[in-house]
């Protein structure tokens, strides 16, 4: 590895290893946080006062990062690592933390992912799968929406024998607002082909609750 390279900052940009992620776009900063200079005058706040002098700007770099999912292309994600190989069994990756924006509040909504599919020839790097996950999350989305999506970009990008997606999360504008359920949590699943069989879609049921102890 060239060491210049390696030593090189990563300040405001992100090279993803295929996708550069231009996090921090100067001009999309200043007109965010133009707005949010606004929003907290309307908030009755002073925007001048020490403390928040910075705010806008944080935050405007806060939503960027937080929504940094449509500058990547999760398809070219899967694509830049699928490989020939005679396994056909399931492949299960669960466990995979979620976090994502409710497009109804702009109020983060966290919890878990569970994929799973069954080769069909080509398997893919196992962390494409959680790139996946987070390229989805990481836009204002709805639960159903983020599961749909991962499962279809699976299914269209690797053409495997099926496709199984089960997501937990909390979603913070039911708890720290609204109806104010702290501990409720949506489960929302997705699935293609040999998944629609009971025992497929048992099995991987089975794998997601197991523990490892
Ligand atoms: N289906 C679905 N609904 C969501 C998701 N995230 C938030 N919501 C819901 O979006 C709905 C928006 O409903 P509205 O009645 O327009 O908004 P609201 O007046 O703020 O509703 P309350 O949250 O009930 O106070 C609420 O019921 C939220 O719980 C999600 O991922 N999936
Ligand atoms: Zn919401």
């Amino acid at each position: 590895m060239n060491i210049t390279d390696h030593e090189a900052p990563l300040d405001d940009e992100q090279i993803d290893g295929y996708i550069k992620i231009d996090r921090y776009n100067p001009a999309k900063i200043n007109r965010i946080a133009t707005h949010y200079q606004d929003i907290l005058q309307q908030l009755g706040e002073d925007p001048s006062r020490q403390g928040l002098l910075k705010t806008p700007e944080r935050v405007a770099k806060a939503l960027q990062y937080l929504t940094h999912g449509y500058d990547l292309d999760p398809a070219e994600i899967l694509r830049s690592a699928m490989f020939e190989e005679d396994y056909s069994q399931m492949v299960v990756v669960k466990d995979i933390e979620v976090y994502s924006m409710c497009e109804h509040h702009l109020l983060p909504f966290f919890g878990k992912a569970h994929v799973a599919y069954i080769p069909n020839g080509h398997i893919v790097g196992l962390s494409k799968i959680p790139r996946v996950v987070d390229a989805f999350a990481r836009r204002l989305q709805v639960q159903e929406r983020l599961t749909n999506e991962i499962r279809d970009c699976i299914q269209e990008t690797l053409s495997p024998v099926g496709v199984a997606v089960v997501i937990e999360c909390k979603h913070l504008c039911m708890a720290m607002r609204g109806i104010q359920k702290q501990n409720s949590v949506t489960t929302t699943s997705a699935f293609t082909g040999a998944f629609a069989q009971e025992r497929t879609r048992a099995e991987f049921l089975r794998l997601i609750t197991a523990s490892l102890d």
